[in-house]
């Protein structure tokens, strides 16, 4: 049976009102945790968790209104954000069996079919244990160890390049990252300042940042997925198979590289040539298509994330010049002056650890995390949180509650040091529960290589204008969906 355009509006208008009418005849059995007020029809949808900023407004709203959970509308979706770590560990911890699931975000799951091969958007679920649990073969931390003299080598590297180009900071730093990944992940050796490798998988991402800006209508109306291209707000979806094809062309070229790198026994030892050797006659082709799209994961789930946390760090030592003199004289002390730090030496760095920690927490790279969807309905301190409602943990309010983090916009390392008063760790910045980062140990070792080297050989100054006067850094943050 086809359908008019017109036909198809009608119906799904139809099905909208019909839920929402529906939705208010059927009264939750205790108050849903309070929110922003919404408008008829279209609920919060001028609240939607992903625009820029938003976690500060959700933290606000949050002391406003006194309550460290929040509930939103959206077409009778229901969101709850968490701006507590108390809530988002009791929530997304201890009751992890119901809080593990992931919301099928339609822009990402279907229309660029990461549903099928990107680990962050499985269904909780037997898919994603298997996956998850191949992937702690490779990252868990005894494992991670044996990267160290490929993040040694691309640490190196990056301190080359900004000795040559310094303005090109911000390109050496995920040159940096890409190079130590593609490594890791394919055992590629890339061209240390232009690599098509790095090249072509940055273009494919570029299209999840496209589709969640351009895209987010269809995560939260769901039903305008079936319409055409040129109706009104979803012209996204002619370019989706684009962006489609080159993300399937990001995982499958490398992959084949190393399969016939393996052939030819030329492959160099990484993740990807381990899991292929691994695959015998009787692999599933569900175990085959997972050595093909897991180490992919791997760079899209490190790419964005790690160079943010590396960029972020260059803004602190801008910004806070008597940090980076404390760590400086730390290394030198230490290593004595001209010494680049190993990472045998991280034990005898506390200062520099603590910075590690400081950049994780000043400026969290998901501040509302990864959604979770919950399975079943729950009831959490008298309030009723329907099965179905988006999860959105809220990093950035809990890694700046005073209470925890005194004067929570400063950079102060030291807080991690003071044994009287030492803050917590800031790992709320890799998530909560079983889908908390499987990337989290690579990831630490990668920023503290960087930062150590990074420190022992530069310093970090303004940039001058025209007058010979500092020029303050811009101070600028976007929601990071990457992972
Ligand atoms: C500083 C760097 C990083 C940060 C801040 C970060 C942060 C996060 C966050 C907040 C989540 C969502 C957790 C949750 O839903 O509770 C996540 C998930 C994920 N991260 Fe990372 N990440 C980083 C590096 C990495 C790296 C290096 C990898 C590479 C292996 C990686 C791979 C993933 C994957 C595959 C997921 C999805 C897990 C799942 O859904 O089960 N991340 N990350």
């Amino acid at each position: 049976m086809s359908f008019t355009y017109f036909q198809l509006f009608a119906a799904s208008l139809l099905s909208v009102v019909t839920y929402l009418l529906l939705q208010r005849r059927q009264r939750p059995p205790l108050p849903f945790p309070p929110g922003p007020k919404g408008l008829p029809l279209i609920g919060n949808l001028r609240d939607l968790p992903n625009e820029p900023g938003s976690w500060l407004k959700y933290e606000k709203l949050g002391r406003d209104i006194g309550s460290d959970i929040l509930h939103l509308e959206l077409f009778g979706m229901h969101l709850v954000v968490l701006n507590s770590e108390k809530a988002s560990n009791d929530l997304l911890e201890k009751r992890s069996s119901i809080y593990s699931d992931r919301p099928q975000l339609k822009t990402l799951a279907e229309l660029l079919d990461l549903g099928s091969w990107s680990l962050s958007f499985f269904p909780y679920g037997s898919k994603w244990r298997d996956w998850t649990k191949a992937l702690y073969v490779h990252l868990q931390p005894a494992g991670v160890r044996r990267y160290h003299p490929v993040q040694t080598k691309a640490a190196r590297q990056l301190l080359s390049n900004l000795l040559d180009t310094p303005q090109d900071f911000l390109k050496h730093t995920r040159q940096m990252v890409g190079q130590a990944t593609l490594k890791i992940a394919y055992g590629f050796d890339v061209d240390p300042r232009d690599d098509p490798n790095i090249a072509r998988t940055d273009d494919a991402l570029q299209g999840i940042s496209v589709a969640q800006s351009r895209g987010n209508i269809f995560n939260f109306v769901p039903f305008l997925i079936h319409f055409p291209w040129w109706f009104p707000g979803i012209g996204f979806k002619k370019d989706a198979d684009i962006y489609k094809r080159k993300l399937e062309q990001s995982r499958d070229i490398p992959y084949e590289a190393v399969k016939r790198a393996l052939e030819e026994n030329r492959a160099a030892p990484s993740i990807a040539a381990s899991m292929i050797t691994d695959l015998s006659e009787k692999s599933t082709p569900e175990a085959i298509f997972m050595a093909r799209g897991l180490p992919h994961n791997i760079y899209a789930g490190g790419i964005d994330t790690t160079t943010a946390a590396v960029q972020s760090f260059v803004l602190a030592m801008v910004l806070y010049p008597e940090v980076q003199k404390r760590a400086r004289e730390e290394i030198d002390s230490v290593l004595g002056h001209g010494h680049l730090p190993e990472f045998g030496d991280q034990d005898a760095l506390p200062y520099l650890k603590a910075i590690l920690y400081e950049v994780l927490r000043w400026n969290p790279l998901a501040p509302l995390g990864v959604p979770h969807l919950l399975t079943e309905n729950d009831v959490y301190n008298g309030y009723f949180i329907p099965a179905g409602s988006m999860i959105f943990f809220n990093s950035w309010a809990i890694l700046h509650d005073p209470t925890t983090y005194p004067e929570p916009s400063k950079f102060k390392p030291e807080r991690f040091l003071d044994p009287a008063a030492r803050a917590p760790l800031p790992d709320a910045t890799f998530g909560f529960g079983r889908r908390i980062c499987p990337g989290r140990f690579l990831a630490l070792d990668t920023v503290w290589i960087t930062i150590a080297g990074m420190l022992a050989a530069f310093e970090f100054l303004p940039a001058i204008d025209a007058d010979g006067r500092p020029v303050p850094p811009a101070q600028e943050f976007v929601f990071l969906l990457a992972s």
